[in-house]
């Protein structure tokens, strides 16, 4: 599955009922099946459902990890011209 998102359309996502969508860089991911295993806990990643975590991510994490997850939660890019 993938897609191009706008911002606003992201942030339509922002529960784990709706695929609880994070954007980081350019790309979005659904992360609702992966909260409950994510090792930094559940209560921080539903906390930026709908928003760009991009900051907080490489706060975190480094390059590794996204290559290890984008092919099981990436959905898609973001639009560009909608960045917020
Ligand atoms: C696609 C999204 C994400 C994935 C796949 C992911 C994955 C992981 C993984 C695998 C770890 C274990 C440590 C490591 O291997 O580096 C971790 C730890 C952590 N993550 Fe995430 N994470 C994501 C998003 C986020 C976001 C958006 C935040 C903050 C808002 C966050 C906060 C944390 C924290 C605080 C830890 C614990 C760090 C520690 O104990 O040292 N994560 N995450």
């Amino acid at each position: 599955m993938s897609g191009t998102f706008t911002a606003k359309e992201v942030a339509e996502h922002n529960t784990v009922d709706n695929g609880l969508y994070i954007i980081i860089d350019n790309n979005v991911y659904s992360v609702a099946s992966f909260v409950d295993e994510h090792p930094g806990g559940s209560k921080i990643l539903k906390r930026v459902g709908g928003k760009d975590a991009s900051k907080q991510f490489w706060k975190y994490h480094n390059e590794s990890v996204l290559k290890k997850y984008s092919e099981k939660l990436k959905v898609g890019t973001l639009k560009e011209e909608a960045k917020l």
